[in-house]
């Protein structure tokens, strides 16, 4: 044949695949989330996550010195709430003592390079597992919850959080969050919002991890139907308004087409959380020898960069990192 282009040629060797390589997935582009709980001296793996761990205080400082080395720069933390600290307005998430205000207080001592974010919601504190505080029948009432998100984010910026990050998906809470901190002598502290978090089946190991799955009803009035793209830039352009500095698409795997709509409509940071259901499928599948566990991990969090995310939470990161190997910080 005479054929004027032959795109093979560009897939010849090993080094010329790399020279035309796209999308490259580093280090960089990785938080790690991590789940912090009461004690000492123990870590848990979480059943449904295998290779994840809840870690109390003591270990879990050793495991961030460790993956601060590994070339990872930042972590979102993830409280497992003792059931007796629970109440039904969450009023736990903002005891300056309690168990997120003090790992961070005690993180920043011991590893204070590592960027700490903090979770901002209330389903891990509360005793029915709802992201807001009910009325009588049950209604997640919106403006009161901001209220105590807006407590929450203080303590944890006051505790020392370099970024927070509301996971609630209220309505208005960044700005108000963002007026709280400003007002407070924290401009410094930037807000990673979850702008478009969809009302998600994945999340499912995740709860079993924080003990925080909702007692009854979903939570399909605040976090958004999957069927929806539009309204996802809708809730993006609000949080955008309001002040925050990265927006989230979340879940990831099932959303790249979302993050790739988000990515077009801002010029701010687009993050996309791979979450624990996502996670879990390929451990599982992995340890049936199914599918090659590296491979598939790899491959799956290049498609989430390749759409458009500049940032992915993944609970992949540890691995990743020792599989790119040490990353210099230059
Ligand atoms: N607010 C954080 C989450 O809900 C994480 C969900 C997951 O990893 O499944
Ligand atoms: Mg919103």
């Amino acid at each position: 044949m005479s054929l004027t282009h032959r795109p093979r040629r560009l897939r010849r060797n090993p080094a010329i695949r790399r020279l035309v390589k796209e999308t490259h997935l580093t280090v960089d582009d990785l938080i790690y989330p991590m789940f912090v709980m009461e004690g000492e001296n123990t870590r848990v793996e979480v059943p449904s996550m295998p290779g994840a761990y809840r870690f109390t205080l003591d270990l879990l400082l050793k495991e961030i010195a460790e993956v601060y080395d590994l070339g990872i720069n930042a972590i979102a933390l993830f409280p497992a709430v003792p059931d007796e600290k629970k109440d039904v307005t969450g009023s736990e998430s903002y005891n300056p003592d309690g168990l997120i205000q003090r790992s961070v207080r005690a993180i920043k001592q011991a590893v204070p390079d590592i960027l700490v974010i903090t979770d901002v919601a209330l389903d891990p504190f509360t005793t029915h597992g709802h992201d807001g505080i009910l009325d009588e029948n049950g209604i997640i009432l919106n403006d009161p919850t901001v209220e105590v998100l807006v407590k929450m984010s203080l303590s944890q910026a006051l505790a020392g959080a370099d970024m927070v990050a509301p996971s609630d998906m209220m309505d208005g809470r960044i700005g108000a969050i963002r007026q709280a901190l400003d007002e407070h002598g924290y401009e410094h502290v930037s807000i990673l919002a979850y702008s478009a978090k969809y009302a998600s089946a994945y999340y499912g190991p995740f709860r079993d991890a924080l003990g925080s799955a909702p007692k009854s009803g979903d939570k399909k009035t605040y976090q958004m139907d999957p069927a929806n793209t539009r309204e996802a830039l809708k809730e993006v352009y609000l949080d955008i308004a309001e002040g925050a500095d990265i927006v989230m698409v979340k879940p990831a795997l099932a959303y790249l087409d979302i993050i790739a709509k988000v990515k077009e409509a801002t010029d701010l940071p687009v993050a996309a959380y791979n979450v624990s259901g996502e996670y879990s499928m390929i451990k599982a599948a992995a340890q049936l020898g199914w599918i090659d566990e590296k491979k598939v991990m790899l491959e799956t969090l290049t498609s989430m960069k390749r759409a458009g995310a500049d940032i992915i939470l993944t609970y992949f990161a540890k691995e990743v990192a020792q599989i790119l190997g040490v990353h210099p910080r230059y």
